[in-house]
C-alpha cells in the first residue's frame, strides 16, 4: 500500500525506509510530542507531576537537561515517554518552561552560606501566616518574608491567625504604610472563622504559604483544601502521630481553582542575594525618587544626600511619606540583618 506522504505531486518520493522503523524527523530534538506539566512536588529526584490533562504522574530529570537548573515546584515543564501515571511508570522530564517569578533564599551558613536557592517558581502570592499570639508575632521574620516576596516579584499578604487570642490592630499598624493587605482568621468554638476572605484573596491564583511552627498554617491549608491531610498541631490520639515531617514545598489545588504550596521546611529567609534595588523596585514611588540620589547611594537612614528623605521633607509624599520611608528603610535593614529561625 502506497504511503500517503501528504502530497500527490509524482514527482515527490518517499526515501526508502529499509529498517521499517519509523521515520526520523527533524522535530526529535526538541520533542514536538513532549506533554506539559505542572511540578507539585519534589522528593530525592523524583518529581510529581499534573500533566496538562490532568494526570498525575512521576518524572525525572533527562540526561540531557544536564545535572544543573534546578526543578522546584511552581515550574512549568515539558514531559516524554510514559505519560499514563500509571503505578511504577517514569515520565522523562526535557524541558523547564521560562519562569515569570522565582522565590529564592540563601542559606544562612555553613559551607554553603550564601549560596542561592530557588524554593518555588511561578507563583505570585506569598501569603505569610503569622499567629497574633501563641506564638508571639516576629515582625523581623515578617520583614524579611516582606522583602523576600518583593524581590520574587510577588505579592505579599499577611495572614494573622488567632484573632481570638490578641487584638491585629498594634501588628497590622506595622504594616500599613507598607499597604500590605491583611487577612484576619479567628477560631471560636473549634470552627475557624474568616476563611471565605481567605479563599477569595487564593481563588485563581498561585500562592506560596509561609510561617512558623504552630502559627496554624495546616489548620488553614486542611481548610483551604479539604483533601489535603496536612498534619496539625494536634496529636492524633489514635496514631500518635501528628506533625508531618515533610519538609518540602508541595502544591495542593484549591477546589474553586488556583493553587497553594505549602511550605514545611521553610522557617526563615536568608537574603544575602537581595540588592537594594531589587526591593525599591517594589516601590514605584520611591523607586523614581531614588533616580536622584547619589551614585551608590545605600538609601539608609545615615547615607548623605539620599533623594528620599529631601522627597519626604519637602511634603511631596504626602502625610504619610514619613512612615512609608520608614517602613522601607525597616525592610532593607531586615535584609541585612542576621535571619531569625
Ligand atoms: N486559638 C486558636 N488556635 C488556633 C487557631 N488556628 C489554629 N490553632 C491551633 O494552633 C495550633 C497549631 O496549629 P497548626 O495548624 O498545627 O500549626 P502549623 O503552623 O501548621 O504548625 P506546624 O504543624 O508545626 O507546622 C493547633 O493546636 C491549632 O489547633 C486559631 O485561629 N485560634
Ligand atoms: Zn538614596
Amino acid at each position: 500500500m502506497a504511503r500517503d506522504i501528504g502530497t500527490d505531486d509524482a514527482r515527490v518520493r518517499v526515501r526508502p525506509n529499509p529498517k521499517g522503523n519509523r521515520p526520523r524527523t527533524k522535530k526529535r530534538p526538541e520533542h514536538a510530542d513532549a506533554v506539559g506539566a505542572l511540578v507539585l512536588g519534589v522528593d530525592r529526584g523524583r518529581y510529581q507531576l499534573l500533566t496538562d490533562d490532568g494526570t498525575p504522574v512521576v518524572g525525572m530529570k533527562a540526561r540531557e537537561l544536564g545535572r544543573g537548573g534546578r526543578i522546584v515546584v511552581g515550574d512549568r515543564v515539558a514531559v516524554v515517554g510514559d505519560v499514563t501515571g500509571r503505578k511504577d511508570t517514569l515520565a522523562r522530564i526535557v524541558r523547564v518552561e521560562p519562569r515569570t517569578s522565582v522565590l529564592r533564599r540563601s542559606a544562612e551558613d555553613g559551607d554553603a552560606a550564601g549560596v542561592e536557592r530557588i524554593i518555588v517558581a511561578n507563583a505570585d502570592q506569598l501569603v505569610i501566616v503569622t499567629a497574633l499570639a501563641d506564638p508571639e508575632p516576629r515582625p523581623r521574620m515578617v520583614d524579611r518574608c516582606l522583602v523576600a516576596a518583593y524581590d520574587a516579584g510577588m505579592e505579599p499578604v499577611l495572614c494573622l491567625t488567632k484573632a481570638d487570642l490578641a487584638d491585629p490592630a498594634p501588628f497590622l499598624a506595622l504594616y500599613e504604610a507598607l499597604a500590605v493587605p491583611a487577612l484576619i482568621t479567628s477560631r471560636d468554638d473549634g470552627v475557624i472563622h474568616g476563611l471565605d476572605a481567605v479563599r477569595d484573596r487564593l481563588a485563581g491564583r498561585v500562592s506560596v504559604l509561609i510561617g512558623h511552627s504552630g502559627v496554624g498554617k495546616s489548620t488553614l491549608v486542611n481548610a483551604l483544601v479539604p483533601a489535603a491531610g496536612r498534619a496539625t498541631g494536634d496529636v492524633n490520639a489514635v496514631t500518635g502521630r501528628g506533625r508531618h515531617t515533610s519538609s518540602s514545598a508541595v502544591a495542593l489545588e484549591l477546589p474553586d481553582g488556583g493553587w497553594v504550596i505549602d511550605t514545611p521546611g521553610v522557617r526563615s529567609f536568608g537574603l544575602s542575594h537581595v540588592a537594594a534595588e531589587g526591593l525599591l523596585r517594589a516601590f514605584p514611588d520611591l523607586d523614581a525618587v531614588a533616580q536622584e540620589c547619589p551614585r551608590g547611594c545605600t538609601h539608609t537612614a545615615d547615607a548623605p544626600d539620599c533623594a528620599l528623605d529631601e522627597w519626604v521633607a519637602a511634603g511631596l509624599a504626602g502625610p504619610a511619606g514619613e512612615a512609608r520611608l520608614a517602613s522601607f528603610r525597616r525592610l532593607l535593614a531586615a535584609k541585612t540583618g542576621a535571619a531569625e529561625s
